[in-house]
């Protein structure tokens, strides 16, 4: 972990909003938003194109702590955009920024930008997305351990199958490191709140009226859920 990081480590769940697009963000107003979420997350990959419009907006929600991330196509990105333009993106929204969000996937290639992030102080997600299964528990370890550089691991799989909420849970009763596990598809609901129960720390609902991933919640209704569960273990 970062010796610099100024963005703090949560010690509880918190619920991040994620907007599907600038027209989505431009609809919020940010007196709302402490109600809803506890992050607002920014996919830059989404806003392309305009960023004088992106600047305005992240003056317009500069006092809520900001998670931004530029998704790779590979991962479930709606740009087909390489590492460098993807650090471009990353850079220019920093000063708004608490947290960064680079695939582990991407982290190889994205090592500068990562570094340079950090020395502003913002927290390091490393993540991965996998829209089609539930990796093996070993494999879901083997991304957890190579993810030892960052502040928070990060991980979204599809669920298929109730077998696949016990994988969940077992690695982040596994890890006593800062993590953050969801589900996706029909059982992403259920995964979302059971996991924040067992410590997952960032869980993701969507702000406005469209859902950033198959399953999500509304993010305040997955923020009064969190609210209102018990947590699990120790
Ligand atoms: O990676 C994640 C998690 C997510 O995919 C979800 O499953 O809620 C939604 C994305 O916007 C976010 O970047």
């Amino acid at each position: 972990m970062s010796a610099s990081l100024q963005t703090r480590i949560p010690t509880s769940p918190l619920t991040v909003g994620s907007v599907a697009s600038l027209n989505q963000l431009a609809c919020l107003q940010p007196s709302e938003l402490a109600k809803q979420c506890d992050l607002l997350e920014i996919r830059l990959e989404t806003m392309l194109g305009h960023q004088d419009l992106l600047q305005v907006e992240l003056e317009r929600f500069r006092d809520i702590p900001l998670l931004i991330t530029a998704r790779c196509a590979a991962e479930g990105g709606e740009a087909d955009l390489t590492p460098d333009e993807r650090a471009s993106l990353l850079s220019a929204a920093a000063p708004f920024a608490s947290w960064a969000d680079i695939e582990l996937a991407s982290y190889g290639d994205m090592q500068d930008i990562a570094k340079d992030l950090r020395n502003q102080g913002i927290g390091l997600v490393l993540s991965y997305h996998n829209f089609e299964k539930t990796p093996y528990l070993s494999e879901l370890q083997r991304i957890v351990d190579f993810g030892e550089d960052a502040d928070i691991v990060k991980i979204a799989v599809r669920h298929h199958e109730v077998e696949d909420l016990t994988i969940g849970t077992q690695i982040l009763q596994k890890n006593r490191r800062p993590m953050a596990f969801m589900g996706m598809g029909a059982l992403a609901p259920v995964s979302r709140l059971l996991y924040a129960q067992h410590g997952s720390l960032l869980n993701y609902g969507y702000l406005g009226d469209e859902p950033t991933a198959p399953g999500q919640w509304p993010a305040e209704l997955l923020k009064n859920g969190i609210a209102a569960s018990e947590k699990i273990g120790a």
